[in-house]
């Protein structure tokens, strides 16, 4: 059988994740481990799947035009996206050359005449290019939903909670390609002389914005290079590397990172504490655990302590108070959007609210275990309120034991600092401010 073109491959992804309702990362990573492709097809395939997925609406609200209620099976229509897709969105890609894939596919996948009706489509579509500009009825939440490819619902209520201009600037960074970067293992270099190596390696590489841990990589191979392998650099979003800092954890302390799995955070931690003190890492997941595990090993980090527990269960669990907690906690996920697409689709209001209930749930159950004076960091990866700020304000309401502490900047890097709110504990980064995972830290300490 003659082997399959990178089309073919994402077409296959798109269809598997729509059909069994399944992620498009664990689909895409599925195929591309039995595909052996080129550096060039890979690159092409992953474009093409998340593309597709992250256009979906306004792909749809065009072909909406040209085939009307008609239904079409899940794989005409994903082809008819998935081609959609390159002729709008992807320069590298003449347009007959996708009409003409679009239209071989269709033949060997189906029969003459749904060949005939794609070309038929896509050749309508390229002769009226004003049709992309064609809002639909409704609204402004619908119109930006529909030309930025993002849910209704969501929409609205980011219109509600930041704005016109901040909601369109959020949607736009969502369809952005995101950067890949990785955080310098202190405990083994500095950010300078990892760039340094970095450039003998040949790898495009430079300083982040944000964080001054944080070093921008082209080309998203790090997890394969040789010094990922040694424990020079560890791979994560720069946001995220704002969380540790704002632990402010010294060494020797003791430490409790109660959602940890991976354990990007606990070892970020444990860097900043010099390997110095005890991490009591836990996640819900046992397969989890040894992910903690072997990422410290790889890292040079001795101080964790990895275990597998319900986070609400671990009050009864016998382990002593902590100087500083950690509760990075599960979440929508929708700071996020830009590396997993298919979130912002799959997710409802009915799924923020009971994770929303969770994350007050665990904020509960963790007090307790603080030692007076002790520092407690409550981080998410979404930009919901009812997720961030809501939970914390509920939080302070219900335990006058505890305070914001409304010294945060002091130990977020200077960019960062801008984007701390009125209380001085919260800080809110959204996509668009330096490209980055949208990210909440809020930071409550206990009284004396
Ligand atoms: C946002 S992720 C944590 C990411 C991690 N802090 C890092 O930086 O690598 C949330 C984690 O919480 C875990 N989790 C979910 N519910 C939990 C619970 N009830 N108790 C403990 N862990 C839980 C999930 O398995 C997941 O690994």
């Amino acid at each position: 059988m003659a082997k399959k073109g990178a089309r073919d491959i994402a077409l296959d992804v798109l269809n598997r994740v729509e059909e069994h309702k399944s992620y498009s990362n664990l689909e895409l990573r599925g195929v591309l481990d039995r595909a052996q492709l080129s550096a060039a097809d890979t690159g092409l395939v992953t474009e093409l799947v998340y593309g597709t997925i992250q256009r979906k609406l306004t792909l749809d609200h065009v072909l909406s035009h040209f085939v009307g209620n008609k239904k079409l099976q899940t794989w005409v229509r994903n082809l008819l996206r998935l081609s959609l897709y390159q002729i709008r969105f992807l320069d590298r890609i003449p347009e007959r050359a996708a009409v003409h894939e679009a239209v071989e596919m269709a033949k060997r996948r189906g029969h003459q005449g749904i060949a005939s009706m794609v070309n038929g489509v896509l050749r309508n579509i390229l002769r009226q290019p004003d049709v992309w500009e064609r809002l639909p009825k409704g609204d402004r939440a619908t119109q930006i939903a529909v030309e930025h490819s993002h849910p209704e619902w969501l929409v609205r209520q980011w219109l509600a909670v930041y704005g016109e201009a901040t909601t369109i600037a959020i949607c736009e960074a969502n369809n952005r390609h995101p950067h890949s970067s990785i955080r310098v293992n202190s405990l083994k270099t500095s950010a300078s002389e990892l760039l340094d190596k970095l450039a003998a390696e040949e790898t495009a590489a430079r300083q982040s914005a944000l964080s001054p841990q944080a070093i921008l990589v082209e080309g998203g191979h790090a997890a394969g290079s040789r010094l990922f392998r040694e424990g020079y650099f560890t791979i994560q979003d720069e946001s995220s590397m704002l969380v540790a800092p704002a632990l402010a954890a010294k060494p020797g302390m003791r430490v409790l990172d109660a959602c940890a799995a991976p354990g990007g955070k606990t070892t970020h931690i444990a860097e900043l504490m010099e390997n110095r003190g005890h991490i009591v890492a836990c996640d819900l997941h046992p397969h989890k655990r040894d992910l903690i595990a072997q990422t410290a090993k790889r890292l040079g980090i001795s101080i964790i302590e990895p275990i597998t527990s319900d986070a609400l269960d671990l009050p009864d669990r016998g382990l002593g108070t902590f100087d500083r907690i950690l509760l990075d906690a599960p979440c929508s996920g929708f700071g996020v959007i830009r590396r997993k697409p298919d979130l912002k689709w799959n997710k409802t209001p009915e799924d923020v609210r009971a994770i929303a209930q969770l994350q007050y749930e665990l904020l509960k159950a963790l007090a307790p275990m603080l030692a007076a004076d002790g520092v407690l960091v409550y981080s998410t990866c979404t930009i919901e309120p009812k997720e961030n700020q809501e939970i914390v304000q509920r939080f302070i309401k219900e335990h006058p034991e505890f305070v914001l502490d409304e010294t945060l900047a002091h130990d977020l890097p200077e960019a960062a600092r801008a984007h701390v709110d009125e209380t001085g504990a919260c800080v809110q980064i959204l996509p668009h401010h330096f490209e980055s995972d949208g990210f909440f830290i809020a930071r409550l300490k206990r009284k004396r």
